[in-house]
């Protein structure tokens, strides 16, 4: 069976038994330039790490730690969370049966070929890349019911009911950490109930991207995900807790004349936070939304599976005008999740530059010039 990928090529993906590979297959090889266009921090751990935040401390000393993180790292990991490390396992037990079923199988629930979201394949990513990804991909969007009882007519149930928990204690998660990210920006209860994209959070529908990275006999010349960024206001990303894949890309300016990439250590029940794209508009460009990939391993497989949170599809996301400066007015426009994510399927990485604004000031410039 031939499948096609989003771009309308073939797709080599449902078709490549992993196990059976002794070498990567020409589909699968990435051209080095792609691969190294920025060295990997082989300082372990690098001269500052990411953030680790204990979310069991107090508000007054999260908040500051929160909002440090997201403007230079636009990303951290949390502990503390109170999601049980019970969920954790089981919603992972329940990502590893679902790629363990054989090709076949899993291409009963696959995606629609002609631009479908939930469902089988590879990441959504891959349209912009003529290479293929090492890693296969499920999305769900809301409820997984239809595409798990295509894989498993009789026995869905356990699947189902782990990913509904799982999202379940994802948005109150998401919730949590929204707020100290607001209200590192420096608004209060009340205005974070006034303008903000928590608006409505309950009815919003959870998306879950669940991902598996099968060992790669020559994992220098492959890609597991490429370089991107997240559509969403923040992605919480649970990893397995032995290998290591998650990178982001950082700038240390007083360390680095040049962007590293650096990993993302698992640590056993911590979940990783990244910016999105959406956040970073929110706080008027303020917020890091961080660019970030995942490499593949020659001896063990990887599974993560990132929650994305977004606001209600019709909430319109635009800088929070109480932290704009008024002398360089809002950097981007007002804008809905929906409208961004099909801006972004055309775009990819060159999203948001396509709807960055001009600063206030150059805009009065060149107004005057007009005239
Ligand atoms: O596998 C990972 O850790 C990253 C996954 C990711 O970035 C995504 O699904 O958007
Ligand atoms: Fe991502």
């Amino acid at each position: 069976m031939h499948s096609l990928s989003v771009s309308g090529q073939p797709s080599l993906l449902c078709q490549l038994e992993w196990k059976s590979l002794n070498q990567v297959p020409d589909s699968h090889i990435w051209p080095p330039d792609l691969l190294h266009h920025h060295p990997t921090s082989n300082i372990i751990p690098p001269s500052s790490s990411m953030p680790i935040i204990d979310l069991t401390a107090a508000d007054s000393v999260l908040i500051p730690l929160v909002g440090r993180a997201c403007e230079t790292w636009g990303a951290f990991q949390i502990t503390g969370h109170g999601v049980p490390l019970r969920l954790l396992d089981l919603v992972e037990a329940q990502t590893c049966r679902l790629f363990s079923l054989p090709s076949a199988h899993k291409l009963r629930a696959q995606r629609c070929p002609s631009g479908g979201v939930t469902g089988y394949g590879p990441a959504l990513i891959s349209s912009f890349f003529s290479k293929l990804f090492w890693s296969e991909g499920f999305t769900i969007v809301g409820s997984a019911q239809e595409d798990a009882r295509k894989l498993w007519p009789n026995c869905f149930n356990d699947f189902c009911s782990a990913m509904e928990e799982y999202s379940k204690g994802m948005k109150d998660l998401s919730r949590r950490v929204i707020v100290l990210m607001l209200r590192s920006l420096g608004l209060s209860e009340e205005d974070i109930d006034e303008v903000g994209p928590l608006r409505g959070h309950d009815e919003v529908e959870p998306v879950l991207q669940l991902n598996y990275y099968p060992p790669c006999p020559e994992p220098d010349r492959t890609m597991g995900l490429a370089d991107h960024t997240d559509s969403s206001l923040i992605t919480i990303i649970h990893q397995s807790s032995c290998v290591t894949g998650l990178q982001l890309l950082h700038h240390d300016e007083s360390d680095n004349p040049r962007p590293q990439w650096v990993e993302v250590p698992p640590i056993l029940g911590a979940l990783v936070v990244n910016v999105g794209d959406l956040f970073h508009i929110i706080s008027n460009g303020r917020f890091h939304t961080v660019i970030h990939r995942a490499v593949v391993d020659r001896t063990w497989s990887r599974i993560s599976v990132a929650y994305f949170c977004g606001p209600l599809a019709h909430f319109k996301v635009g800088p929070i005008q109480k932290i704009v400066d008024p002398n360089h007015g809002p950097a981007y426009p007002g804008i809905t999740w929906p409208k961004y994510l099909s801006l972004k399927k055309k775009l990819h990485n060159e999203t948001l530059a396509s709807i960055r604004l001009p600063l206030a000031a150059k805009r009065q410039d060149d107004e005057k010039k007009v005239l």
